[in-house]
């Protein structure tokens, strides 16, 4: 039978590579950014809006969905795909992350997370077992496995010890997800930015196998600079075949040099949630919309963006949409920054086929350095 999930690399530049990951659901160019659809819906956006900007993968919630509606509920509907009218792969993240940003009242034990819903206060437990079921009932293409993302900063042996529970908790979830043709799982390697533990849980995540790597533990305060710093080894010590995902990254800065070092998926809610606050990206870098000097701006946010917002609106109307709280705001800003990231994918990947990364990179600071937003 034909691998319903395939990794097919077909260009490398350096440690830049550009490939195609086909799913039963449809393929994923890489490196491919991966829009955040948080309660079931990319915000602001019809789906067939967010396929239009050049997203082949959503990313769902199983932290909130498994609070409301409940992951059984979207089962008995057929699941989130048909849920929420988006029949193209669904990666879904493992819950514990959320557990630990959202909630106060929670407990880690060796057996999982405890914690009382912010919804309506209700306990629930999150364990690999039962992560590994709610994604499966969501029905996600690629599932996550229940790790810890290690706070940061964090004692070395703290961090160890994180890691190492994680691991376990990799091999609890690898277990429980069982063989399930058409969907793949991705274990999440820990560690935080000490090199050792990088590698032991590595190594730990190739000797139980999975079919994509992440790398996690980063994005959580370290900075760009120690970021870039554990990416310069991570990656490597992932399986080269395989695709590797950066979780939760990030500007678009922080994109192209995770690119630049191995990277070949990213997820990331700034450009939907920025829209909603006036943050838009150009090529010159960010602006917000609702600064007074747009107000009688006649131009595009960015003259070269081919999105909605760009081919039909003046800055002066955006401002003013925003200013007002009109609902047409959030849509148009949203759209243009989602349709922003789809379009650096896009150049990133046709440079990496090219072999002409290293002057893309140099293109791309020097515009930010243009200034004149
Ligand atoms: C921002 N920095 C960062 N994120 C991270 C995430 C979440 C990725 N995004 C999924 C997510 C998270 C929230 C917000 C949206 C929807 C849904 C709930 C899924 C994206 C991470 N998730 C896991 N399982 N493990 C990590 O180490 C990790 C590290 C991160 N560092
Ligand atoms: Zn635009």
């Amino acid at each position: 039978m034909a691998r319903q999930f395939q990794f097919d690399l077909q260009a490398t530049d350096g440690k830049a590579r550009t490939g195609v990951i086909s799913t039963t659901r449809g393929d994923i160019r890489t490196p491919a950014f991966m829009p955040v659809g948080t309660a079931a819906t990319v915000k602001a956006m019809l789906p067939e809006n967010v396929r239009a900007t050049g997203a082949d993968i959503l990313l769902g919630n199983t932290y909130h969905l498994m609070l409301r509606p409940t992951a059984e509920r979207i089962d008995n509907l057929g699941g989130l795909h048909n849920f929420m009218n988006w029949e193209r792969p669904i990666l879904t993240d493992s819950g514990g992350f959320q557990v630990m940003s959202l909630t106060s009242l929670r407990k880690l034990t060796e057996k999982g997370v405890t914690f009382k819903s912010h919804v309506d206060g209700s306990q629930h437990h999150l364990t690999p077992e039962r992560s590994m079921e709610i994604q499966r009932l969501l029905g996600a293409d690629i599932v996550m496995c229940f790790d810890e993302c290690t706070p940061f900063p964090a004692e070395e042996d703290v961090a160890l010890e994180s890691m190492r529970l994680s691991m376990r908790w990799a091999q609890r979830s690898r277990d429980a997800f069982g063989d399930r043709p058409g969907h793949a799982l991705f274990g999440i390697q820990q560690g935080s930015v000490f090199r050792e533990q990088r590698e032991e849980s590595a190594e730990n995540l190739k000797s139980i196998g999975f079919d994509g790597y992440a790398v996690g533990g980063l994005a959580v305060g370290e900075g760009q600079e120690a970021m870039f710093e554990v990416l310069d080894y991570a990656p490597d010590m992932l399986p080269a075949d395989k695709p590797r995902y950066l979780m939760g990254v990030g500007k678009p800065d922080d994109i192209v040099g995770a690119v630049a070092r191995g990277i070949d998926m990213m997820d990331c809610v700034l450009p939907s949630r920025s829209g909603r606050t006036g943050q838009v990206f150009t090529r010159r870098g960010a602006l917000n919309i609702k600064n007074a000097r747009h107000q009688d701006d006649p131009r595009p946010i960015d003259e070269h963006c081919t999105c909605p917002a760009c081919r039909n609106y003046s800055r002066a109307y955006l401002h003013h949409v925003f200013r007002t709280g009109e609902i047409i705001s959030s849509m148009l800003l949203t759209w243009h920054n989602l349709h922003y990231y789809q379009e650096l994918m896009t150049r990133m990947r046709d440079a990496i086929s090219e072999g002409r990364f290293d002057q893309f990179q140099r293109d791309f600071h020097t515009e930010r350095a243009k200034g004149d937003l």
